[in-house]
């Protein structure tokens, strides 16, 4: 019988999306919204997922987005940080931020998800998927 051998690789996701307001519910949509897209796009494996790191503008402290995260089917076992993002002034606000290392079949398109306000933040990850290498 044939092998079939997949080549794995490491690799980071990026992704980031705003809350409409600092509550519970603003920030649970947003990352529900945000994590529904990276799955959908991605077809990822939560079970393949090594980590995932949120960071929060220092606006937005009603809820933890890993314990949104944590909420998904197959998400209770992943390792997951929350962090406040770095304050620059004028920078973007109510922004969370993700950055998700997976165990990935090589030379497969990764889909960075940008949504709502965060959607110019990486127009060049926004516009096109990236392919393996170039992340
Ligand atoms: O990708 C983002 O979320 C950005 O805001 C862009 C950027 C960058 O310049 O690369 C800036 C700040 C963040 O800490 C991460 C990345």
């Amino acid at each position: 019988m044939e092998e079939i051998c997949v080549e794995w690789q490491v690799r980071g996701i990026r992704g980031a999306t705003t809350a409409s307001e600092n509550s519970v519910a603003a920030i649970r949509e947003a990352v529900r919204e945000l994590l529904d897209e990276l799955e959908a796009k991605n077809d990822i494996n939560p079970d393949l997922i090594i980590s995932a790191t949120f960071s929060a503008t220092r606006d937005l402290d009603a809820v933890f987005p890993a314990a949104i995260a944590r909420e998904r089917p197959h998400w209770c076992n992943v390792p997951l940080l929350d962090v406040q993002q770095m304050h620059v002034e004028g920078a973007l606000e109510r922004c969370i931020r993700f950055l998700i290392h997976v165990n990935w079949p090589a030379h497969t398109e990764i889909y960075h998800p940008y949504l709502r306000g965060a959607q110019n933040l990486r127009p060049d990850r926004n516009l096109a998927v990236a392919v393996a290498g170039e992340n």
